[in-house]
């Protein structure tokens, strides 16, 4: 049965190019670069030509840093330890503001962080699941030590004011983190644009390894090391560094910028023609107007269906979606998301995210629009819940 890969905001393949030029970093040249010897000296050009790509990528100045880790869990987790440490511990700041839908790699950092005696304003979403910049500057008090709030939204592909935000923070003088995972390869992002002191992001997200991830620090913004240990990235993430990760990474930051037109064309197109489909299907909304949300993604409430159901009749279909829901049963929690844009209980539970990338294709497209209607033809005939025409899914409708 041919599979259908449509869970790109989950992980991502890796690029063919980024595989061959990670290659070599396994099996010949695979020396520790903190070595003094010729193994360890000869990884040094192609680490530094990663390095530049990366840079390149987000338009970094060579004052700013750049620290290679693990992922984006390990960047977000750097980020706010680190600012409690240096401003909250070691300082006159206690609060810390971020929203309701971020991932959990910020979110659940916020909730260990509460136990430890901080204030922590989880500022709600509208209807869209987005914030306005004003938000951020009605919550902002003189003992705030950092705004924490993400690109896009890995369920939504919502966009979120990030340049109007860190603006209001720069003129309040505080620190704003920004968790960049879904908006890498699929919006221009620019840190010369978009004044943020910390950006995290994963190569996995953007066709690169899974296991490396970045975390942009602009010159002078405060930073105290998750990872204490040997000298590695100036002291500020200790580790010996994944080499043949870095390069990957570094090609496919090349390869993901290179690309954003084509994902801003022909990817937004498919994903668009998926998305009509999926409207015209009757009691089905799709979340969030499409001017402001990432080229690729599509969250659709599907009233009576539970998203759980939908994922797994469409896996046995050989089509790799994600729910929107953290779980299906009315037993267990709806998803944080559906629930803060102001979704019912019952359509809480029923969301399925299609994200696509630049390696769907058409014929991909046309096979999930003949087989979805069906199967969730099939799921509401079995569906205790459903009556047809069960009203709008949530206040949100379908925008161009
Ligand atoms: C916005 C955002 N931040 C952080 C992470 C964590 O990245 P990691 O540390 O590399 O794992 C993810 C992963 N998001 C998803 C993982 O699976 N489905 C998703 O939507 C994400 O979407």
């Amino acid at each position: 049965m041919q599979r259908i890969y449509m869970d790109n905001n989950a992980t991502t393949i890796v690029d063919p190019e980024v595989f061959l030029a990670m290659e070599p970093f396994f099996v010949r040249m695979y020396g520790n670069p903190n070595s003094l010897h010729s193994f360890g000296s000869e990884v040094k050009p192609s680490m530094a030509m990663a390095m530049e790509q990366l840079y390149q990528g987000i338009n970094a100045s060579d004052d700013d840093d750049i620290v290679v880790n693990s992922c984006a869990t390990e960047g977000n987790n750097t980020v706010i330890m680190g600012i409690y440490f240096h401003s909250i511990l070691g300082g006159d700041k206690n609060h810390i503001i971020t929203t309701q839908v971020e991932h959990p790699a910020v979110t659940e950092t916020c909730r260990f962080l509460e136990k430890l005696g901080v204030e922590v304003t989880y500022l709600p979403v509208n209807e869209e699941g987005v914030i306005h910049s004003d938000d951020v500057k009605n919550a902002i008090t003189d003992r705030t030590a950092l705004v924490s709030v993400m690109w896009a939204n890995n369920e939504t592909g919502m966009i979120f004011p990030v340049k109007q935000i860190a603006y209001a923070c720069k003129n309040r003088g505080v620190l704003f983190h920004t968790d960049a995972v879904q908006a890498i390869g699929k919006l221009p992002v620019n840190v010369q644009e978009v004044p943020v002191d910390y950006l995290t992001f994963s190569a996995h997200k953007f066709h690169g390894p899974k296991g490396v991830g970045g975390l942009f620090i602009r010159e002078g913004a405060p930073m105290v090391p998750l990872l204490h240990g040997g000298e590695h990235m100036g002291g500020l993430r200790s580790g010996t560094i994944n080499v043949a990760g870095l390069v990957g990474m570094g090609k496919a930051m090349e390869l993901a910028v290179g690309n954003l037109d084509y994902e801003l064309s022909e990817v937004l197109r498919l994903r668009n023609k998926l998305e009509d489909a999926i409207a015209a299907i009757p009691d089905v909304l799709v979340v969030g107007k499409r001017i402001h949300r990432t080229p690729n993604t599509t969250l659709a409430s599907v009233r009576g269906v539970e998203g759980e159901a939908l994922i797994w009749d469409l896996n046995r279909q050989g089509i790799a979606a994600s729910t929107g829901s953290a779980c299906a049963s009315e037993s267990l929690e709806a998803n944080p998301v559906m629930a803060a844009i102001g979704a019912d209980k019952d359509l809480a539970h029923t969301g399925v995210r299609f994200s696509l990338s630049r390696f769907t294709t058409e014929e991909e497209i046309d096979h999930v629009i003949e087989i979805f209607p069906r199967v969730v033809e099939r799921l509401r005939d079995i569906s205790s819940t459903y009556a047809a025409g069960g009203g709008p899914a949530c206040s949100v409708s379908p925008e161009q």
